[in-house]
């Protein structure tokens, strides 16, 4: 697996490749390793396949509870420091995990690096996975806060693309976040109401807002 993640003044980018590997054998040429937790809340999966698949299902669980008892969205220190708690109770018993969380309010968006060894972290740029340190080559190569979106879209693009070309573990489909779009809440609700618009960002700024 190559995943990465990084921030930028437009946002939040989020890459993977698709491979999931038995050693020398490809198990999958699709496997979907950019994942949603609620829809302002995004991670990527690296590492064994049935820990990652199942422990994402399991904090997508603990976010919605979270929600449901508190009747708000979670942030996203909380909902890493939930996975990180879980982790960290079962170190030294062979989990195999690395996941880039991303997301937050509607202001600003950060990004977190958890992995087995019970590592939490903030930062700006993560890779994560196999095929990471191909990654790295380009990403940090081509990495500045003021990207433009097209900019970004394409630094996370080419950089899982090197790395499926060198890391045999890693290889198939480049797959990526959507944007997420934050609107301010007078075009929110034009769009809402003009296009009666599906995004789940403005439907959620404007829930934030009580409308
Ligand atoms: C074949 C097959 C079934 C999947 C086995 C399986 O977990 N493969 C793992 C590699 C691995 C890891 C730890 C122990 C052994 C094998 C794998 O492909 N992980 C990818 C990400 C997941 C989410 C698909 B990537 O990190 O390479």
């Amino acid at each position: 697996t190559t995943t990465l993640g990084f921030i930028y003044q437009g946002g939040v980018v989020l890459a993977v490749d698709s491979r999931a590997t038995g050693g020398q054998y490809i198990g999958s040429q699709s496997v979907r390793k950019v994942v949603e937790i609620n829809d302002l809340l995004l991670g990527t999966l690296a590492g064994g396949a049935a820990d990652c698949t199942y422990w994402y299902r399991v904090l997508t669980s603990e976010c919605r509870l979270y929600e449901l008892r508190n009747k708000k969205k979670i942030s996203l220190a909380a909902a890493t420091k939930i996975m990180n708690n879980i982790i960290y109770s079962y170190k030294n018993s062979g989990l195999s995990m690395g996941m880039i969380l991303a997301g937050g309010d509607m202001k600003q968006v950060s990004l977190y690096y958890l992995d087995s060894d019970g590592t939490r972290t903030t930062g700006k740029v993560f890779s994560v996975g196999s095929g990471s340190l191909f990654a790295y080559g380009v990403l940090d190569s081509g990495y500045r806060w003021d990207l433009t979106d097209e900019e970004a879209h394409e630094l996370g693009r080419r950089s899982i693309y090197h790395a499926t070309y060198r890391d045999a573990y890693s290889g198939e489909k480049v797959e990526m976040n959507e944007k997420i779009i934050i609107y301010q809440p007078y075009e929110a609700e034009q769009i809402l109401l003009a296009e009666n618009a599906s995004c789940l960002a403005v439907k959620t700024y404007l829930k934030m807002l009580g409308r």
